[in-house]
This record gives structure tokens, C-alpha cells and sequence, in this order.
């Protein structure tokens, strides 16, 4: 399993990818769970980690705006992101998530076919009157994205095993591989999850608050970077 931190700016990217991360997500946790950072934030985080790490960027937890969604994940892609995150927040039937996820992975696609494109749907889908990540598998798959991932959508400490039974999150994980797509899972994720997320065996996790001590409003630390890599 790899393993993805987000960092907000250079000074924890550098300390997330001392600590061992695999993948360096740049996000904006003031503008949401998956709230978009400025494209030169990006490329100054790409610059500091030597772009020794691929990078990966959220564009936003969006709701029906394909248009705005597709310039959004251009303006990642063009700013030096390999991955390139949705969230589908504000998303409630499969013909809004397949128009997104088609018209995002076009948008990305035009400028780079190498580049990633992650659909992101939340575990705690029902409390954000959101559609359910296990739809997003097939969709994806139709819709040519590369990566299905779950996080949640709101962050007040619950994890997506709160949400979700270990079952549940196999079941998504095998599914999204029967249609040959990668997976990722995510949301306030804590230490006595990672024996069960080793069981499931997602292709990566998503983590920011285990390696900030517990408060994602405070920084990453290089040494619980390390920590959480030593126990995958
Ligand atoms: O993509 C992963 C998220 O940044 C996870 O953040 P969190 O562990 O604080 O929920």
C-alpha cells in the first residue's frame, strides 16, 4: 500500500516526504475536505520535495458543475500535478457523477494522458446527502478515470470505518478492481485502523491528521509520517 499525505505548503511536503510518503497530495483544508490550494502552491511544493514524489491535487468537494470542475482539474494538471483529485460532494444522481468524472478526465487527459484521474466519493455520503462511493467503481470505469477513493466529508474526527464496516470498503475496493481501477481510502484515519486497512488492502491511503498528532489543523511531523510508513 502507498501511502498519500497532504501537506498545505512546502514546509510539510518536505516533512511528509522525509517521513517516507509515496504520494505528496497538496490540498486547502480551509476551503474543505478537499479543498483546492493555488496553483503556485503546487508548483512551489513540487520544486521543495525535488519532484521526487509524485504530486497529487484536490480540486475541490464540487457539486454539479462539470464545466468549472474541468477547468479546475486543467489548471492542476497544467500546474504540475500527477494525480488529480475530485470530490463529488454535492453529487446526487450516477448521469451528474458520470458527466463530471467524463468531461474531468477529458479536461486532463487533452492536456497530459499520463496524468491520473481520482474520483472521490465520502463514506459518510448520507449525512452530505451525497450519491454512495460504491457507485462510483462503475461509473469511474465508464467515465476512463483511473483511481476511485473514498475520504469523508466532513472532518470532526470520525473515521470512514465510523461509516463504513470493514466488509463494506473490501467490497468497494474488490469491486473497483474487477473494473481495473486503483483505489484509495481515506477520512480521519487513526492508527488502530491500519491493521484493518491492511486487510482490505486499498492500493493507497490518504492520511493527514494521524501525521499531524491527531489535530489536522495543526502540522505534519516528519516522525509520525515515518511511523504510520512502518506500519503498512
Ligand atoms: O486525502 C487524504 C486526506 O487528506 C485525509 O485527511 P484526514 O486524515 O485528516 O482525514
Amino acid at each position: 500500500m502507498k501511502l498519500l499525505v497532504s501537506p498545505i505548503n512546502t514546509e510539510e511536503a518536505v516533512s511528509a516526504c522525509n517521513g517516507g510518503a509515496d504520494i505528496i497530495d497538496v490540498k486547502n483544508p480551509k476551503e474543505g475536505s478537499l479543498g483546492a490550494n493555488f496553483p503556485w502552491v503546487i508548483k512551489e511544493v513540487k520544486d521543495s520535495i525535488d519532484s521526487k514524489k509524485p504530486i497529487s491535487a484536490t480540486i475541490g468537494d464540487f457539486n454539479y458543475k462539470p464545466g468549472t470542475a474541468s477547468l479546475a482539474a486543467y489548471g492542476a494538471a497544467s500546474s504540475g500535478a500527477e494525480y488529480i483529485k475530485v470530490g463529488l460532494y454535492d453529487i446526487q444522481t450516477e448521469e451528474q457523477a458520470y458527466d463530471m468524472l467524463e468531461n474531468i478526465t477529458n479536461s486532463v487527459k487533452s492536456y497530459d494522458s499520463n496524468k491520473k484521474v481520482v474520483a472521490c466519493g465520502y463514506s459518510d455520503y448520507q449525512r452530505i446527502n451525497s450519491i454512495s462511493p460504491m457507485k462510483l467503481p462503475e461509473i469511474g470505469a465508464n467515465a476512463g478515470v483511473d483511481l476511485v477513493m473514498m475520504d469523508t466529508g466532513h472532518k470532526d474526527g470520525k473515521s470512514t470505518f465510523y461509516f463504513m464496516s470493514e466488509n463494506t470498503l473490501s467490497e468497494f475496493v474488490d469491486l473497483a478492481h474487477s473494473y481495473g481501477l486503483e483505489t484509495a481510502l481515506a477520512g480521519s484515519i487513526k492508527f488502530d485502523d491500519l491493521e484493518p486497512l491492511k486487510r482490505i488492502k486499498p492500493d493507497i491511503i490518504g492520511v493527514r491528521g494521524i501525521v499531524c498528532g491527531g489535530d489536522r489543523n495543526t502540522i505534519v511531523q516528519e516522525e509520525l509520517v515515518t511511523k504510520v510508513k512502518a506500519q503498512l
